[in-house]
């Protein structure tokens, strides 16, 4: 089977600091690949440079088994693979409807000079409604993105990653800032997008990453040390001395 998502001995440099130092991993068609490891471990880095928002120095990218290194940011969600959506980029005068409706119409490549013939386009209107119901906001979706909790704009912005048709996607601490409450909602969200989608998870709660991971790559100064299992990692010597503590092993 075809990787959904090859990183291959990534290098980057920010002056004399190896942000990413031989990065190499795969993540498969379906699978939730969780990126793990201390602060400053290169994680935002790595993933930003999978988004093509950073250059990597030396090494290759490779999505679906195409070589997306030199692919600019922008071209990269019309080949599937989404960065979650920054809701600053929003419209908060405009419902959640809208709002994905929006997104699917960019993606489309659909100008929309004029918000009126949109807002009443039930092509758009109505996989915005399914693509809201998928992330748990399907019941009032007249909200404005202003009325939302943290958590709920956290899931409106996987909702918009769906939006783009992604086979991957790539979330950057979906769960940070959030509550036990939240926490445990965006846990359910993504166990059941799981399988549909590839995820690459960057996050700092473990006990989101154990339940939800099937796989874990081990980031410690740039290098990946260790891509396993849940069991592996929680029982490897060098993951526990450098990263997890005694509470998690
Ligand atoms: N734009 C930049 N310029 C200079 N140094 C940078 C830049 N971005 C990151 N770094 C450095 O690269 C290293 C990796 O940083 P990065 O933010 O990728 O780590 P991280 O694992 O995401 O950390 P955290 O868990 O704290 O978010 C750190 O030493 C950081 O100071």
């Amino acid at each position: 089977m075809t990787a959904q998502l090859s990183v291959r001995d990534l290098e980057k440099s920010f002056g004399a600091v190896k942000a990413t130092n031989g990065a190499t991993f795969d993540i498969m068609p379906g699978e939730l690949h969780a990126i793990i490891g201390p602060n400053g471990a290169g994680k935002s880095t790595l993933i930003s440079q999978i988004a093509g928002e950073l250059r990597p120095d030396s090494g290759s990218i490779w999505f679906a088994g195409q070589d997306i290194t030199a692919v600019p940011a922008h071209a990269r969600p019309a080949l599937g693979l989404a960065r979650s959506f920054q809701v600053s980029q929003l419209y908060p005068e405009f419902s959640l409807q809208e709002n994905v409706a929006l997104a699917i119409a960019a993606r489309e490549g659909r100008t929309f000079g004029l918000w009126k013939p949109l807002a009443s386009d039930r092509s758009l209107l109505d996989p915005a409604q399914q693509y809201l119901t998928r992330v748990g906001l399907g019941e009032r979706p007249e909200r404005l993105v202003s009325e939302l909790s943290h958590g709920e704009r956290r899931q409106l912005e996987i909702a918009l990653a769906l939006s783009q048709e992604a086979t991957l996607l790539l979330l950057d601490e979906p769960m940070a800032g959030m509550g036990g409450e939240e926490s445990a909602r965006m846990t359910t969200l993504l166990n059941e997008l799981k399988g549909r989608y590839a995820i690459l998870l960057v996050e700092h709660d473990m006990d989101a990453v154990f339940a939800l991971a099937d796989r874990i790559t081990v980031l410690v100064y740039g290098k990946t040390i260790l891509t396993g299992s849940v069991d592996e990692v929680r029982n490897h010597p060098e993951v526990r001395a450098a990263y997890l503590g005694e509470e998690h092993a």
